[in-house]
């Protein structure tokens, strides 16, 4: 594979380089006496990786040293922000706050909706200041009520354009893949009509001069082509919002990936940090689709929406590492007598879409598509069922599921994981009122939900809610059964074993964001604990 570094000028005086920073490669030198002049702006970006390409990947980081596990790999502010380009609900344009369009009221400068004129976000010089001019300009949206918000985000890219050069290269320099969203593709197709000529037919003649109207609708795609390509998921209060930043955009995938971030609120500050301990060489990746979606769906995914075939450790095994999570369950006969074979049914080569799935027990063979159909069937019961999940209706469904299924397979997981909070939680199945029976398979279903979210997300940064979940539930149930349970041993080691299940809540859920899901966990994982120390002093 082809590496080459991208720098190769002297940063001081852009003679040609002859040795590069040994920290982080990156700062290349001509000789020690620019290296050495050069420090006190170097030490402020001297990073533990070099930005490499190769025709596979693209720009793609690479450590330049042993990283350790939980160290802060850079932090950034993004280029720029703004609502999702794709269903955005209507929103503040000073902080994204949700709103209600009937009865919000509006920005003095540009009259779109906002949740309060004085918004201190609305006199954000970066984003809603300079976009307010433009807006406020085209009198007619605010008449007809056409606030679109899909096009606020490549608006105010259109906007930096003009206002920061340095910026604007940066984001116009990123990956868009227009190669594959030309004219004649969907995706053009459809963002011409949902955004390209809502911007071009109200908001061009005011930005020109400066962008050339003979290519301004290409721009904009290109615009959305970088936006989808490169643009990460933020956390804003209660809605979530899109952010480009110049170097997490450099990460490349892998549905095993070696880090994990964080937001800070307002500013949108990423900091990105090792998930786990990352060698001198390696590559340094991110996650672009979701960890407990089966291969197909998650290479599928990445190749409509990212345009690359994703051939990482995971989606090359069979077996996703042993946790059997798209396997299917053989309903084929044993020889001559009618009993189900019940072998498991895996790809025989997981990288290619087109792939036989085979019976590990009898001859059974499943085309791709054979595959593909029978796992989106039941993907659509589980999506319907667990949109108002009860234990009978879950329990039914998981039954019927595990005839066609792995019983680890991933939507027998999403049943399992909403049924071990069904279980002593829902009226009638409260813990104390719960059989044996039903209190031992929420037991074993958070074992084996625990065994599966530890392998596929080594980092515990990918499916950190999923586990805290599981944790509490499992520890709900093994209080409840040291409470059925006469012997005071047996009754101390269960109330120990769900003690420690909280404490790695609390460990987990540390640094998760005020009022999120997460905190509410956190706080209730500590309420619990204080609960399980108290019975344990009592007994
Ligand atoms: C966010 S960008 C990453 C930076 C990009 N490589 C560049 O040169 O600008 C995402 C793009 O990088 C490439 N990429 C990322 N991860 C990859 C992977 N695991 N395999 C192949 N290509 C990948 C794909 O082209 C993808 O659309």
């Amino acid at each position: 594979m082809d590496e080459r570094s991208e720098i190769k000028a002297c940063i001081v005086c852009g003679q040609e380089a002859t040795s590069v920073c040994s920290n982080c490669k990156n700062a290349a030198y001509c000789s020690k006496e620019h290296q050495k002049s050069d420090w006190k702006n170097h030490k402020t970006c001297c990073f533990p990786f070099e930005v490499k390409k190769n025709d596979d990947l693209g720009r793609h980081m690479v450590a330049t040293r042993d990283i350790p596990s939980d160290s802060l790999i850079f932090s950034e502010l993004p280029i720029v922000y703004g609502p999702k380009i794709v269903n955005p609900e209507p929103q503040c344009l000073g902080c994204y706050s949700p709103l209600d369009l009937d009865t919000s009221v509006y920005c003095p400068g540009c009259h779109w909706p906002v949740c309060s004129p004085l918004c201190l976000g609305l006199s954000d010089q970066q984003h809603h200041f300079p976009e307010c001019a433009v807006l406020s300009k085209n009198t007619e949206i605010m008449g007809r009520r056409q606030f679109n918000y899909e096009a606020i985000t490549p608006l105010r890219c259109l906007i930096l354009q003009k206002r920061n050069k340095r910026k604007w290269g940066e984001f116009i320099s990123m990956q868009s893949h227009m190669d594959k969203r030309g004219p004649n593709s969907e995706v053009y197709k459809e963002l011409d009509e949902r955004i390209v000529k809502y911007i071009i037919e109200n908001f061009m003649a005011i930005l020109d001069p400066g962008i050339p109207p003979a290519t301004s609708s290409e721009i904009i795609h290109q615009i959305c082509g970088v936006l989808e390509v490169n643009g990460l998921e933020v956390t804003a209060g209660r809605n979530d919002i899109l952010a480009l930043y110049p170097k997490a955009c450099l990460m490349e995938h892998s549905c095993l990936p070696n880090t994990k971030h964080t937001f800070q609120p307002i500013d949108f500050k990423i900091k990105m940090y090792s998930s786990i301990e990352i060698k001198c060489g390696a590559h340094i990746s991110t996650m672009y689709t979701h960890a407990l979606w089966g291969t197909v769906a998650r290479r599928e995914h990445l190749k409509e929406t990212k345009y690359f075939n994703c051939k990482c450790e995971r989606c090359a095994d069979p077996t996703e590492l042993g946790t059997n999570l798209s396997s299917l369950r053989c309903i084929g006969v044993k020889g001559d007598i009618n009993e189900a074979c019940g072998g498991t049914i895996l790809p025989l080569k997981p990288l290619d879409d087109n792939t036989e799935w085979k019976c590990n027990r009898c001859p059974v063979v499943l085309s791709s598509g054979e595959a593909a159909d029978l796992t989106a069937r039941l993907g659509q019961q589980v999506d319907l069922e667990l949109e108002d999940p009860n234990v009978e209706k879950s329990e039914e469904l998981l039954r019927g599921l595990e005839t066609f299924l792995h019983t680890s397979h991933y939507h027998c997981y999403m049943v399992k994981h909403s049924l071990i909070q069904l279980y002593g939680r829902e009226d009638g199945y409260s813990h104390d009122r719960l059989s044996d029976e039903r209190l031992n398979k929420k037991i074993a279903m958070c074992e084996e939900l625990l065994q599966i979210t530890q392998t596929l997300d080594q980092g515990k940064s990918r499916l950190l809610l999923y586990l805290a979940v599981i944790n509490y539930e499992f520890h709900s149930a093994l209080v409840e059964l040291s409470r059925r349970t006469d012997n005071k041993d047996s009754k101390l080691s269960l109330l120990k074993k769900s003690i420690n299940m909280l404490q790695n809540n609390v460990s987990l859920l540390s640094t998760e964001q005020q009022y999120s899901a997460g905190s509410d966990l956190l706080n209730i994982s500590n309420v619990a604990l204080n609960n399980v120390r108290n019975i344990i002093e009592s007994i």
